[in-house]
């Protein structure tokens, strides 16, 4: 395994008398998937939030590349390279879809400035290269708002490959979607996140998804991280069992 893209330390916050993360501890490496899961109120989009700097942790470190990103504002922070998909997607409906990739490219490249109407020519070639491996190249002209939700997701994974990111966080990346379309979907994250040495951190309320996709598996209960490993030892972990037993989600049956 290579080295940690992110690397987690004693990661905590409370809200109120509320600890909803704990002394937290993961890493992540380039080109691995590693899920984020646990019942609802385990503390999952908190992290998130304090991964992407929208939540400034009362504790812990969090490293990206060796490089402290504690404390930096989320624009920075995404400058670095953490990128992120959103379980409301984040692509502009009026804008074509590759208006949107080229949006996101322009911004990468600081020339947000430019008129947009002005620069509609540019980095369009990049931008269709990127569709291309999403598979949306054929609806390029298309109008985000007309799209199908899986189609949209393939998008909106397009604008955040357009930052380069070193680590993409991904919320619940296949809520909403028909099982063949979530298959997809989690196949092409892993094909380009080894293709690019993108390490991946999602969420994910899909146990199949979870254990059909991720290489490894950590678990958050009421904050503290309770089991990580494979797909294969999670699932086998009593104190995990314990967790969600009666909810049926450890069999594939939704939450
Ligand atoms: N802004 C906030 N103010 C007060 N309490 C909060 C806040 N955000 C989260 N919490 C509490 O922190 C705990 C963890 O919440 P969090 O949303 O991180 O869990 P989660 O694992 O993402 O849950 P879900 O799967 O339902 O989205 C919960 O007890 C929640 O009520």
């Amino acid at each position: 395994m290579s080295a940690a893209v992110l690397d987690v330390r004693g990661l905590s916050k409370s809200f109120g008398g509320v600890r909803a993360v704990d002394g937290v501890d993961f890493a992540v490496a380039a080109g691995e998937l590693l899920a984020l899961i646990g019942p609802n109120g385990a503390g999952k989009s908190t992290c998130f939030n304090m991964l992407n700097g929208q939540l400034r942790p009362d504790a812990g470190g969090v490293s990206l590349n060796g490089r402290s990103i504690v404390g930096l504002p989320p624009r920075r922070i995404w400058r670095l390279g953490v990128g992120r998909t959103f379980q409301i997607t984040a692509t502009f409906v009026s804008m074509t879809v590759r208006e949107n990739v080229q949006m996101a490219l322009l911004s990468h490249h600081r020339r947000i400035g430019s008129m947009f109407a002005r620069a509609s020519g540019l980095y369009r070639a990049e931008a269709d290269a990127l569709l291309e491996r999403v598979a949306m190249r054929d609806q390029a002209d298309r109008v985000c708002g007309v799209l199908a939700y899986g189609d949209l997701k393939r998008v909106e994974l397009a604008v955040a490959l357009a930052n380069d990111p070193r680590l993409l966080l991904m919320d619940e990346p296949t809520a909403g979607m028909a099982p063949r379309e979530r298959v997809q979907l989690m196949e092409l994250a892993a094909r380009l996140a080894r293709e690019r040495g993108i390490a991946v951190l999602f969420t994910e309320h899909d146990m199949d998804v979870v254990f059909a996709h991720a290489d490894r598996v950590i678990v958050l209960d009421r904050g503290r991280l309770i089991a990580s490993g494979t797909p294969d030892q999670v699932r086998a972990d009593p104190q995990v069992q314990a967790v969600y037993l009666g909810s049926g989600a450890m069999y594939g049956h939704a939450q």
